[in-house]
């Protein structure tokens, strides 16, 4: 199967090294924002903003202990095997992912960037997602869900470093118990460029998204994929158990097509191989449902302000390329990553039915006969590999 971007003229690479400078460090497209403090969105610098609301949030003591070592009692807890025990690890849960300070600065960041930044704040219905027309049933609508981001890649980066080293000891804590290293290896001989169909190993993998999600609107998520360019997605629970009823988060395996559920408790991570399983969320009877949901891929962090419909091989691949050009040193050969990168980020989709967070809605297909609509359903599901 050919993904797009497999007719990308890839670099070719003498050395794991060179590989590894030219796709540069996870915060290449951020680390110009924080060195220099200044996040330009529009017309608006929203750092100073960011900054004061977060300082409305979080006490001066509040910071020293979210700068402070965390206290990790990370457990390992469900582990599911695709068919019997020969298959990869598709999902694992390691519980106290996250420590309640470091949740609430989670929480009040999602806060000041939806009040702030309103554009990075989306009510996403799967109906919209999969091009089913606004004039269908309300009914069949509903039964599709939807849930609500708030979208913080490289924000989180920015503001909540500490958060971010935490993640990424959780995501470390997954592959080991999953075994995924074995995976990055596989992808590594499989393919002579790392970079494409790659399934990412920890150090090298980014955030290809960050949302903060809420189910306000909706009450489940229909079964899908979030698309082959993620490697690993990293959901960590923020809700209470007892904060609502149902919502349990279900994955299908591939060999037995068995469903697979569990229901975290608060602060618990699942590890999950969200890009190829299909998963969704069952109806949440009542109550608040929150998690941090984050999607690593190979590259490095997705820059601010860039929508997930964005977020493919070949748009990646070729900002790299240019910011590469802009970004090296003509004196020294070396990259200089405080200077942001001036170049946009392409936009270009190649999926027909992706709405933006940003205000733009591309090719939004529309389909007028509902006896066309379940065929519709499936159809886009197979054509988009289910991306959100
Ligand atoms: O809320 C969850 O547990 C899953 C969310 C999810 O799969 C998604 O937003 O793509
Ligand atoms: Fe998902």
């Amino acid at each position: 199967e050919s993904a797009p971007g497999g007719e990308l003229e890839l670099p070719n690479f003498e050395s794991d090294e060179e590989e590894i400078e030219y796709y540069g460090p996870l915060d290449r497209f951020w680390r110009g924002h924080s060195v220099n403090r200044k996040l330009i969105l529009g017309d608006t610098d929203y750092y100073p903003i960011i900054e004061d609301c977060l300082n409305g949030y979080l006490s001066p003591q509040d910071w020293i202990d979210i700068r402070k070592p965390q206290i990790s009692d990370r457990q390992l807890g469900e582990r599911f095997i695709d068919g019997n025990i020969t298959g990869p690890v598709f999902l694992v849960e390691i519980e106290n992912a996250m420590s309640p300070i470091h949740a609430k600065a989670v929480r009040a960041l999602k806060d000041c960037v939806k009040t702030h930044i309103s554009q990075l704040f989306e009510s996403r219905s799967m109906y919209q997602v999969y091009g089913v027309a606004e004039t269908e049933n309300q009914t069949v609508k509903d039964e599709m869900g939807g849930n609500n981001p708030t979208h913080l890649n490289s924000i989180i980066g920015i503001f909540l470093p500490d958060v971010v080293n935490e993640l990424y000891e959780s995501l470390d804590h997954a592959y080991h118990y999953a075994g995924w290293q074995q995976l990055v290896v596989n992808s590594e001989i499989e393919d002579k460029f790392r970079a494409l169909h790659a399934f990412a190993p920890i150090h090298e993998a980014g955030m290809r998204a960050c949302e903060y999600l809420s189910y306000e609107g909706f009450n489940n998520l229909m079964e899908h994929t979030d698309g082959y360019a993620t490697s690993v997605v990293l959901n960590v629970f923020l809700s209470k158990s007892t904060d609502y009823e149902g919502g349990e988060f279900y994955i299908k395996d591939k060999v037995l097509k068995e469903y697979h559920t569990v229901r975290p408790e608060q602060y618990s991570a699942l590890a999950f191989l969200g890009g190829t399983f299909d998963h969704g969320v069952n109806t949440i009877h009542s109550g608040t449902r929150e998690a941090l949901s984050i999607e690593f891929w190979y590259y490095p962090d997705l820059p601010f302000g860039v929508n997930l419909c964005a977020a493919e091989f070949s748009n990646v691949e070729n900002h790299i390329r240019n910011c590469n050009e802009e970004q090296r040193n003509q004196n020294n050969d070396e990259y200089d990553y405080t200077i942001p990168c001036s170049k946009e980020f392409p936009s270009h989709s190649e999926y027909g039915v992706c709405i933006s967070h940003m205000g733009t809605v591309k090719e939004k297909n529309v389909y007028k006969d509902p006896q066309e609509l379940e065929q519709v359903v499936e159809e886009s599901i197979v054509e988009n590999d289910g991306e959100l």
